[in-house]
C-alpha cells in the first residue's frame, strides 16, 4: 500500500509525519523501525501519526526509531503542530492530545516551510533525587546530571548504561547531561531511549533540564535558553517556591518541513 509522508525536523531531532485521518496506516513496530532506518529507510529519530479527534483539532501518536511507542515528544509535537498547520487543521493555536495528555501549540512565526512553535507541556509534580542525579517525567522519563565539560562526556556509553538501569528506572529513561553557562542559560546533550543513541536535540529533555536547573541550582529562574547540538530551544514555566510543582510549562523552538514523499509498505 502507498502511504504519503512528510519529513520534519526541530533543532535537528527529525521525524516522519503521516496524516492518518483516513486510518489507512497501521503503526506496526517493525514497519516503523524500517522506515526510520537511516540506511535502508527514510531515516528519522521517530514517527508520528495525525488522527481525527471528535472534540479537539486532532490526535498525535509518537513512535521511537526502534518502533516502541513513547508517550510524548517535545520536538516531535512542535513538528506535529506545524504539520497540522500545513494540512489546514486547526487555528493559530492547535489543540491536540498525545498519550501523556492534552497539549496546545501556538504557531508564533511562519516562514516558507519553517515555523517557530510554542508548545504547552504537562505539569511536573514530582522530582526524584539521588546522588548527583535528578529524575522526572515531562511526558516521558528523564534523568538529569550536571557536568563541567559537556564535550568530554561519553554520552552514548554512559547514556546507555543509565538507560538500562531498570533497578532505578523501571521504564528505562532518557539521559541528559547539562552544563550551566549562566543564569537561565544551559547547554545539554541527550541520549534517547527508543532511539538508543545520542540525538541532536530533545524537547522533553530540554524541559526536564530547565526544571532541574531551577530546582537544584537557580530557584528564582523560570525562563531558560537551552543550547543543544542541533540548535537552541527555550523553556519557561510557573513555579511556587518550596514545592516540586511546575506548571504552565512552555517549550519554544523551530520546526521545519524538509521534504515529502510516498513509500510502499510492501517494500519494507
Ligand atoms: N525526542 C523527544 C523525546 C522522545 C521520547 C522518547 N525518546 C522516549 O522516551 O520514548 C523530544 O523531543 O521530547
Amino acid at each position: 500500500m502507498q502511504t504519503a509522508f512528510a519529513k520534519y525536523e526541530g533543532a535537528g531531532n527529525d521525524f516522519i509525519l503521516i496524516d492518518n485521518r483516513e486510518g489507512g496506516f497501521t503503526p506496526r513496530a517493525e514497519l516503523i523501525a524500517a522506515l526510520c532506518d537511516r540506511h535502508f529507510g527514510i531515516g528519522a529519530d521517530g514517527l508520528m501519526t495525525l488522527a481525527r479527534n471528535a472534540e479537539i483539532d486532532c490526535s498525535m501518536r509518537y513512535y521511537n526509531a526502534d518502533g516502541s511507542e513513547g508517550e510524548m515528544c517535545g520536538n516531535g509535537a512542535r513538528c506535529f503542530a506545524l504539520f497540522a498547520e500545513h494540512r489546514g487543521i486547526g487555528g493559530e493555536t492547535k489543540f491536540f492530545d498525545a498519550a501523556d495528555g492534552l497539549h496546545t501549540a501556538r504557531i508564533r512565526r511562519l516562514k516558507g516551510t519553517s515555523g517557530e512553535i510554542e508548545l504547552g507541556m504537562i505539569a511536573v509534580r514530582e522530582i526524584r533525587t539521588g546522588d548527583g542525579w535528578w529524575f522526572l517525567n515531562t511526558g516521558v522519563p528523564h534523568y538529569v546530571e550536571f557536568v563541567d565539560d559537556l564535550e568530554a562526556v561519553d554520552v552514548t556509553g554512559r547514556g546507555r548504561a543509565i538507560r538500562r538501569d531498570t533497578a532505578r528506572f523501571p521504564q528505562g529513561t532518557n539521559v541528559n547531561f547539562v552544563q550551566i553557562t549562566g543564569d537561565g542559560t544551559i547547554r545539554m546533550r541527550t541520549y534517547e531511549r527508543g532511539v538508543e543513541n545520542e540525538t541532536l536535540a530533545c524537547g522533553t529533555g530540554a524541559t526536564a533540564a530547565a526544571i532541574v536547573t531551577a530546582f537544584a541550582r537557580q530557584p528564582h529562574t523560570t525562563d531558560f535558553r537551552i543550547t543543544v547540538p542541533g540548535g537552541a530551544l527555550a523553556v519557561r514555566f510557573s513555579h511556587e517556591q518550596g514545592t516540586q510543582t511546575y506548571t504552565d510549562i512552555r517549550l519554544t523552538g523551530p520546526a521545519r518541513r524538509v521534504f515529502e514523499g510516498v513509500f510502499d509498505s510492501e517494500n519494507f
